[in-house]
């Protein structure tokens, strides 16, 4: 079999074999519905009321302001339209950055057609918030800042004890969408002073289609999927029982071993970017060199495009992505790369690259020796460069 080399864990992650041991008997023997009230559906229930204690202990949240959801979309579709409904009295003004995920910035848009205004904050060449400008766009009639805890192309870490503080001295909900940071570094809702929190059960380990919102205790947020009275009546539909569960193991794994993960797959990432950087000329990182998730790497190839390097990685059995307009399906290049500032022809040649604890260093190795032969074969067939190399030998 061909080697595979899975290096988009950013985009989705292996459910462990323990995650999904965990899940395999809640459809099979304890299938019941855990809101009944026979007893046979006790075991279910117990597994759904465990998970949501393990993954409020991972961000130091009380188990009853845990909300699962359908996932990191749904949970950002909720914080912003239920927040801007249930507050609309105070004010129709939200502020967010320019670099969230579509999640976030197309329900923005939404919320923008219905009358709602939106401030978007500008980043700076690392890829991180303006404070300055974020205290600043404060008006009386805000009700919601909603930044993101990681980004999810260029890896770059918000200040979210910073942006904390400054929304709750102004008396603002703060939301922040850690769809990427949760359980991949330390995230603490009080300490932080957040108010909302959005995490996926697939980017940790565990099953596709399952997430969560922490929701803290006296926020007015209206219900989004309207129906039964599941999740004490603010998330109706029937519990994703298996779901819940593997996402409470992926959780409970990730407690455990967070500090050897942040260690050992930050250093794999240094050592990747190191070789990147070193040997293959005129490429740069994207993002903070050293304040950025620890299995983050972004790069940006000059005179390459993103869509043909992608390409010749999978047919070398590796998986990556690109911020290209091309791959991401839509005309566009990255909103995150043009927000860095980089000019559109440099965003086209990005390459995302990202670990996991399952990386191994002959993954980097064998990865990089190959990145460095498709992007000279790549360069040798492009006319800019040629120029470029003919301008600076004269
Ligand atoms: C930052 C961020 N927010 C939201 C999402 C959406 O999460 P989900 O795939 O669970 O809907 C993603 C997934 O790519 C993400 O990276
Ligand atoms: S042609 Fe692929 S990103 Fe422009």
């Amino acid at each position: 079999m061909n080697r595979l080399i899975y290096l988009d864990n950013a985009a989705t992650t292996q459910v462990y074999p323990q995650v999904l041991d965990a899940m395999l008997p809640f459809f099979t023997e304890h299938y019941g519905n855990p809101s009944a009230i026979y007893s046979f559906a006790n075991e279910a229930k117990k597994a759904v009321d465990q998970s949501r204690s393990t993954i409020a202990d991972l961000i130091g949240a009380n188990t009853d302001e845990i909300y699962f959801t359908g996932g990191g979309s749904e949970s950002d579709n909720w914080a912003l339209v239920a927040t801007a409904e249930a507050y609309e009295s105070k004010g129709k003004h939200i502020i967010t950055s320019k670099i969230e995920h579509h999640a976030i910035l197309h329900t923005c848009e939404y919320l923008e057609k219905r009358g709602y205004e939106i401030t978007y904050i500008d980043v700076d060449e690392k890829g991180t918030i303006k404070l300055d400008e974020l205290e600043a766009a404060i008006r009386p009639d805000t009700i919601l800042i909603s930044v993101m805890a990681a980004n999810n192309e260029i890896g770059t870490i918000q200040p979210l004890k910073e942006i904390g503080a400054i929304a709750k001295a102004h008396g603002v909900l703060f939301h922040t969408d850690a769809v990427q940071a949760f359980a991949h570094i330390p995230i603490n809702v009080d300490e932080m002073n957040i108010d909302m929190l959005s995490a996926s059960g697939h980017k940790i380990h565990g099953p596709k289609g399952i997430g969560i919102m922490y929701i803290r205790k006296g926020v007015k947020i209206r219900s989004f999927i309207h129906g039964g009275a599941q999740e004490r009546r603010r998330r109706a539909g029937t519990h994703n029982v298996p779901g819940i569960v593997g996402m409470g193991k992926a959780a409970e794994l990730a407690k455990a071993n967070m500090d050897n993960n942040i260690k050992n797959v930050s250093e794999l990432r240094d050592y990747l970017i190191k070789r990147v950087l070193d040997e293959i000329p005129y490429t740069r990182l994207n993002g903070h060199e050293t304040n950025r998730l620890p299995n983050n790497a972004n790069f940006c190839f000059r005179f390459i495009e993103g869509e043909s390097m992608l390409i010749l990685l999978d047919q070398n059995g590796i998986c990556g992505s690109s911020g290209s307009a091309c791959t991401s399906g839509s005309l566009d290049p990255s909103h995150v790369l043009l927000a860095i500032g980089l000019p559109h022809e440099i965003a086209h040649g990005s390459l995302r690259l990202t670990l996991s604890e399952q990386t191994t260093k002959e993954d980097i190795d064998y990865t990089v020796d190959k990145l460095k032969g498709i992007i000279e074969r790549l360069r040798s067939m492009s006319p800019l460069y040629e120029d470029f190399v003919k301008n600076h030998k004269e």
